[in-house]
């Protein structure tokens, strides 16, 4: 027997219902134009200095906080949403915005995850190698490129960008999803300005080693550096073995555990705000 359904509350009930939800609609509304305001006058102070207004690190402080003391039952990720758009509109206010996105067809996953943490009303353009995303940025044609994480096997001699950004004019700002969601797609986002720290983030580290050496020492000799290794990534092409190291933290140039290390080539790409969880299954 299917259940039987909730009987309807009385019109009187639902009317009631909405006029409250009128009531928080207003509350929300005076609230947002509020917030316009201040975020006006924080692109009008000298405090916050000239660059893009993007602030991927305070972002991602922002929704952590919201995150720890959120509860009932809209999801993390409908909360997270709603204020990247909020973000979005705030980064608006403060100057033009658009992004350039590397994407083999406009339905890839990388441009849908860029749709997603932009919003629908950033301006964004799709390009065929994430050399020609991060030539529309160099050129002040875009904002932000949305760009594959490195990977092992799949970036080629084309698609290994990482290993020929013009740092520290560009780096690596954000990695997207910030709503981790396992098995699925993920970005870099690199932009003209320098990482924010977030509290909680992950450095890139690029190395260029020996010829040939071997997986074990690289992390032997980071780790005896102090440097908290998150991932490695190892790629050699022709003489050249070059290192992705993913490190635990918001490592800044000059870092003395950097210093430390048995290679004179290292590069800091830039750095990200560690993902979130998502909502549980
Ligand atoms: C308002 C700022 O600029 C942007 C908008 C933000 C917001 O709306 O909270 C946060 C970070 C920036 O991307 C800021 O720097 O705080």
């Amino acid at each position: 027997m299917p259940d039987s359904p909730t009987p309807a509350p009385a019109e009187a009930e639902i009317a009631a219902l909405r006029a409250e939800i009128d009531r928080l609609d207003d509350a929300m509304h005076d609230l947002l134009m509020r917030r316009s305001e201040v975020v006006g006058r924080l692109a009008g102070s000298r405090a916050k200095g000239s660059g893009p207004p993007l602030r991927p690190g305070r972002e991602a402080a922002v929704l952590r906080r919201l995150l720890a003391r959120h509860a009932g039952p809209l999801p993390r990720d409908r909360l997270v949403r709603i204020w990247r758009e909020i973000f979005q509109a705030s980064t608006a206010i403060q100057g033009a915005f658009s992004a350039a996105v590397y994407s083999p067809d406009a339905a890839s996953a990388h441009a849908a995850l860029a749709r997603e943490h932009f919003g629908p009303a950033t301006p964004m353009r799709v390009h065929p190698t994430p050399a020609r995303a991060l030539a529309a940025v160099s050129a002040g044609e875009a904002s932000a490129a949305v760009l594959p994480v490195p990977s092992e096997d799949g970036d080629g001699v084309e698609g290994a960008w990482w290993a020929r950004l013009d740092v520290p004019r560009l780096q690596v700002v954000a990695r997207l999803p910030f709503v981790a969601r396992p098995g699925e797609a993920e970005a870099l986002v690199v932009a003209p300005v320098a990482p924010d720290p977030s509290g909680q983030d992950r450095s890139l580290l690029l190395i260029e080693t020996e010829p040939g050496a071997a997986r074990g020492r690289i992390s032997q000799a980071l780790a005896d550096a102090g440097l908290a290794v998150a991932g490695l990534l190892v790629t050699r092409a022709e003489a050249t073995t070059r290192v992705i190291a993913e490190i635990d933290g918001f490592l800044k140039p000059g870092d003395s555990r950097i210093a430390a290390l048995p290679w004179s080539r290292c590069t800091i790409l830039g750095a990200y705000a560690v993902p979130v969880a998502g909502d549980a299954p």
